[in-house]
């Protein structure tokens, strides 16, 4: 194993100091280390903080690898700084048995790039009929302990009672696509002013704000662990609010897109900006701010879909639904939440790691610590270019836009998984 000196980095924006990375682990800080041999990494100016943690990428193999692979999904989790993530179970075939849980942790494995932890589905071929083999998940080398049915909402609500039950024998969570889908029949965008405008189906947020309001009433019912998927309206975030206050079991996520960006870009009519659930109103985007700030809101999570030019490059209501997250995710957060690292860290990669159970991961850069970390520039600027992204597909709603910020080095057990701004493998 190599050992690592990274000169005068500012440990969660605190003043500069030497970091010395040796097998695996942080094993020294301080001003002027000497290097003994250890391969110098200049930090001067970039800010070092815990390698990120995703708990929602879509890496959409098994089954496209067209979109993506484990590896290219991992590269680009690379490049953006992380160095976890979980993938969620809508592959095909999908996620919902010991073997393929185990086909995709290897897979993440072999690709060295992250740490890749599968999500088990709740139903069995997301079906939302019949539990999938929980426990053989969760007893498997991939130690399943998120389960979601993403894509789909679990909504009957005796199955969701049923597998809230079960994950409590072994501390595990169930990840809400909180969705009624009787509301969203034939749905487009936000409903609101932008779809009658367009004269399109909207997507209420009141279908959000009830699965989420029956689903904490549950997880307080059975004193299980819910989390919920990519909350994307002011109303969600009152019903969370008064949850836990109440003391329920529940945490949430918010993704960069739903903190940018708004319903008014769908009257573009192009397709990179259709998104499951759809981009809400200012006033939304403005209260799951807030939330993140406050604490009502624990995380945010890329939710990176990506998708093929041929489901995505085509008419509106025909694409799908879903964008890129993964290489612009803390650039988004600096522009929206400024040079607030601490609060970055925590949000972006303490609290998702604890949720998941990735015990190595969500650690700042300290002696003793795992060395996972990521290295940012906070005074670079950059226009995205899709042409750049690692990603294999191209979807993201950020293209041309001018983001803070750049990831110039990540660490993923004190081997780094990107140097110079550039993925090393
Ligand atoms: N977010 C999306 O719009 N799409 C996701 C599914 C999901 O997260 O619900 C996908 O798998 O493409
Ligand atoms: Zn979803
Ligand atoms: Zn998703």
């Amino acid at each position: 194993m190599s050992t690592y000196l990274i000169k005068g980095a500012r440990v969660v924006g605190a003043e500069p100091t030497d970091l010395l990375l040796r097998d695996g682990v942080v094993v020294e800080s301080g001003r002027g280390l000497d290097a003994r041999g250890a391969r110098v990494v200049d930090a001067d100016g970039l800010v070092a903080l815990p390698g990120l943690v995703d708990l929602h990428t879509h890496l959409r193999e098994p089954g496209r690898e067209d979109a993506e692979t484990v590896e290219s999904g991992s590269r680009a989790a690379a490049l953006g700084g992380y160095t976890a993530v979980c993938a969620m179970a809508n592959t095909s075939p999908v996620a919902d048995t010991a073997g393929v849980v185990e086909q995709v942790w290897r897979l993440g494995r072999e690709a060295g790039l992250v740490d890749v932890q599968p999500i088990g589905a709740v139903t069995v071929g997301l079906g939302g009929e019949r539990l999938a083999e929980l426990g053989a998940m969760a007893d498997s080398a991939a130690r399943v302990r998120i389960f979601s049915d993403d894509g789909h909402c679990v909504a009957d609500p005796r199955l969701m009672r049923r597998a809230l039950e079960y994950v409590k024998a072994f501390d595990g969570v169930i990840a809400q696509h909180a969705e009624e889908p009787r509301l969203t029949e034939g749905a487009q965008l936000h409903e609101g002013e932008v779809s009658t405008r367009l004269g399109l189906t909207g997507w209420p947020a009141v279908a959000e704000e009830a699965i989420i309001a029956r689903d904490v009433l549950l997880a307080e019912h059975v004193g299980s662990r819910l989390h919920v998927c990519h909350v994307s309206t002011a109303g969600s975030v009152e019903v969370l609010r008064q949850a836990k206050a109440r003391g329920v079991r529940v945490t949430a996520e918010v993704t960069p897109h739903h903190l940018l960006l708004t319903d008014e870009l769908a009257a573009s009519y192009d397709p990179v900006f259709k998104v499951n659930p759809p981009l809400r109103t200012a006033s939304d985007v403005a209260a799951l701010r807030a939330a993140l700030v406050e604490g009502i809101i624990d995380v945010v999570a890329t939710d990176h879909a990506p998708h093929a030019l041929e489901d995505k490059e085509c008419e509106w209501a025909y694409a799908r639904p879903g964008m890129l997250g993964l290489e612009t995710a803390l650039p988004v957060l600096l522009s929206v939440l400024g040079e607030r690292w601490d609060l970055i860290a925590e949000r972006m990669s303490r609290i998702p790691a604890r949720i998941a159970g990735l015990t190595e991961h969500g650690h700042d850069p300290v002696p003793g610590a795992v060395a996972n970390l990521t290295l940012v520039d906070p005074a670079a600027r950059r226009t995205v270019d899709p042409a750049e992204l690692a990603s294999r597909s191209r979807n993201t709603p950020y293209a041309g836009t001018v983001l803070p910020g750049r990831i110039m080095a990540t660490f993923l057990r004190g081997e780094p998984t990107v140097l110079d701004g550039k993925a090393v493998k």
